[in-house]
């Protein structure tokens, strides 16, 4: 969906990130847990990337430490680039907030004690951001006295819609959406993918971290398929459209199968923990196509028709 007059750049470069948690085991004995495995991935200027996967692969970990927000205990490993510069965590310091917008999973991100129209104006241009604050605010049905409400005078749906339009009310480049819309309507969730759409077609990138694999296809222009703290797959939304047969991954076609409008074919088994991930595939225990190959290690992402996988299997 780029807009050829765009001339389309890379904004975010991610190259076998790694992601481990220094844990104690007991109360001395400490161990790394690895959360975030070999990961690459990259985001376009006018791209919506989307990615899905199911709870603790490690989709909103890797939003934070896109913004160098992680805990004290983590640790990281390969690199991330933003317009081809290491993101080392003072060049991080310098874009959060400002080129690098969150969308925050969680809405105790509000401060409790801060008037809502505060929060989302913020302290640059305030007297345009005002105007705009009006503008995104009836788009996404938010009544005018939302501005002078607290943080918990909100319903959930309402105190997502503020983190919506806070995200985007500024001149972010790369806005990172970590799950924004449950509990909104569902007129008000595709108006706020409606406004995500609009920025990318004028040239920002958009990570949409979502559940919600519909809202993914019909927004994005690509969609990475997260398993365990890893990629396996990168498809564009068409290839879930046109059924199992053109995607990649045993996983993938599962998620396919498991859409309530494909049958709704649950997947025998669970996501291994983080910290019992071994060094194969983490799909190998569940995957009906598992090969010896596949229990000893995972293959880089390699080229398959317009999209990218991981597996030794897929064709
Ligand atoms: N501070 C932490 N210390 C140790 N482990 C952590 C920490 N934060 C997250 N984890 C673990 O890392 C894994 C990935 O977590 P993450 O929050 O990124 O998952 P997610 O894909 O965003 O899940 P969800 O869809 O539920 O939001 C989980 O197994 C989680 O338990
Ligand atoms: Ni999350």
């Amino acid at each position: 969906m780029n807009l050829n007059h765009i001339k389309s750049s890379t904004l975010l470069e991610i190259d076998n990130l790694s992601l481990s948690f220094q844990m104690y085991k007991g109360f001395v004995e400490q161990q790394q847990l690895e959360v975030i495995s070999n990961l690459s991935v990259t985001v376009h200027s006018g791209e919506i990337l989307a990615i899905v996967g199911s709870s603790g692969s490690g989709k909103s970990l890797l939003a934070h430490a896109i913004l160098g927000i992680l805990p004290e205990n983590a640790t990281i490993k390969g690199t991330l680039r933003y317009k081809d510069r290491i993101l080392t965590s003072s060049y991080q310091e310098e874009l959060r907030g400002e080129k690098l917008a969150l969308v925050p999973q969680s809405v105790s991100y509000l401060d409790p004690l801060m008037k809502i129209s505060g929060q989302v104006i913020g302290h640059k241009d305030k007297s345009k951001r005002k105007l705009a604050l009006k503008n995104i605010f009836k788009r996404l049905e938010l009544e005018e006295k939302t501005e002078n409400m607290f943080p918990f005078q909100l319903s959930g749906g309402m105190a997502r819609r503020v983190l919506v339009a806070t995200a985007v009310i500024g001149d972010a480049e790369l806005i990172i959406a970590d799950e924004p819309t449950p509990g909104m309507q569902t007129d008000q969730a595709l108006e706020a993918l409606a406004i995500f759409r609009k920025l990318a077609d004028e040239g920002k990138g958009i990570i949409l971290i979502t559940h919600d694999i519909d809202l993914a296809l019909n927004f994005a222009d690509n969609v990475a398929i997260f398993y365990a703290g890893t990629t396996l797959e990168i498809t564009p939304p068409k290839d879930f459209l046109d059924g199992e047969h053109a995607l990649r991954h045993p996983y993938s076609k599962a998620l396919y199968r498991a859409m309530p409008q494909n049958g709704f074919t649950p997947l025998a088994g669970l996501q291994p923990y983080a910290g019992t991930i071994t060094k194969g595939c983490p799909f190998a225990p569940r995957c009906a196509e598992c090969m010896e190959q596949c229990k000893k290690e995972i293959p880089p992402m390699r080229k398959l028709r317009d999209g990218y996988v991981r597996c030794y299997y897929a064709t």
